[in-house]
């Protein structure tokens, strides 16, 4: 394709942006509660969705960040609840260490379970991923029912999670299956309230995974 055309080019660094971004949301947000290592990851998510009240709601457990590079660097694979978060993470930078990005919740065997037991297609694609990721980080941005079923497995001691990333968005149980994933003594990070969503995750996870390679 031959981009050349009579107009002057606007000439705008990629990093520039970003880094203005970055410093406009520094100053903007003033003091926090954050720890230097939690605060990459709050300012990340800041960024992809322009809601400091988002990012204040922000919780992490103690281990979240050390464990997130570790589970990465260690190769573990990445579960997430909807393709949206599949498409969004930065592939690259966790192939690099031998792991990947599933998501179960489209898999025929899923929609079939899901349909014979009159449940959602996220609590059977929980179901299936427990059996391939121990180990493994959760990403859930959308299906409150599949961050539910995931906690259940944990209290059960069936599911094994490295981190959870438990952010789901909405009305129905979203903040509910929060409060219940902060209860947890495993590595998460998680919000508090009915925000979040695909994009909130993915700016999490994509922050961790800059950690993991530097
Ligand atoms: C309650 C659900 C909500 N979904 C939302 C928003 C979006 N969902 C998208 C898509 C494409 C999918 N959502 C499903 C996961 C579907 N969504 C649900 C469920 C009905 C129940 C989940 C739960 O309560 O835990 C869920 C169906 C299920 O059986 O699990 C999806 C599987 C629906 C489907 O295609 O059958 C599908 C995911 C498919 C895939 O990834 O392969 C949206 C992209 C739709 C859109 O806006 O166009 C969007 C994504 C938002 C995001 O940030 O992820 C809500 C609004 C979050 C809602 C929960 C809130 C609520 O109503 O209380």
């Amino acid at each position: 394709m031959d981009f050349k055309t009579d107009f002057k080019p606007l000439t705008v660094q990629p990093q520039e942006i970003e880094g203005k971004s970055f410093e406009m949301i520094t100053e903007e947000l003033g003091e926090h509660p954050f720890t230097a290592e939690q605060y990459p990851v709050v300012q990340r998510v800041i960024h992809a969705s322009a809601d400091f009240e988002l990012g204040r709601s922000m919780v992490f457990h103690p281990k979240a960040i050390e464990a997130g590079i570790a589970a990465i660097r260690a190769g573990q694979q990445v579960v997430a609840d909807v393709q949206m978060i599949q498409a969004g993470v930065s592939k690259d930078r966790i192939r690099q260490f031998g792991g990947d990005v599933h998501v179960y919740i489209s898999d025929p065997d899923v929609i079939e379970e899901a349909k014979r037991l009159n449940t959602t297609r996220a609590i059977i694609s929980m179901r299936k991923a427990i059996q391939a990721s121990e180990g493994g980080i959760y990403a859930i941005g959308n299906a409150p029912t599949a961050l539910l079923e995931l906690i259940r497995l944990v209290k059960e001691g069936a599911a094994k999670p490295g981190l959870v990333i438990g952010m789901p968005v909405g009305f129905v149980s979203a903040a509910e299956s929060k409060d219940e994933l902060r209860k947890l003594d495993i590595p998460f990070i998680t919000n508090i309230g009915r925000k979040g969503g695909s994009t909130i995750v993915v700016a999490a996870l994509n922050a961790i995974s800059l950690m993991a390679v530097r």
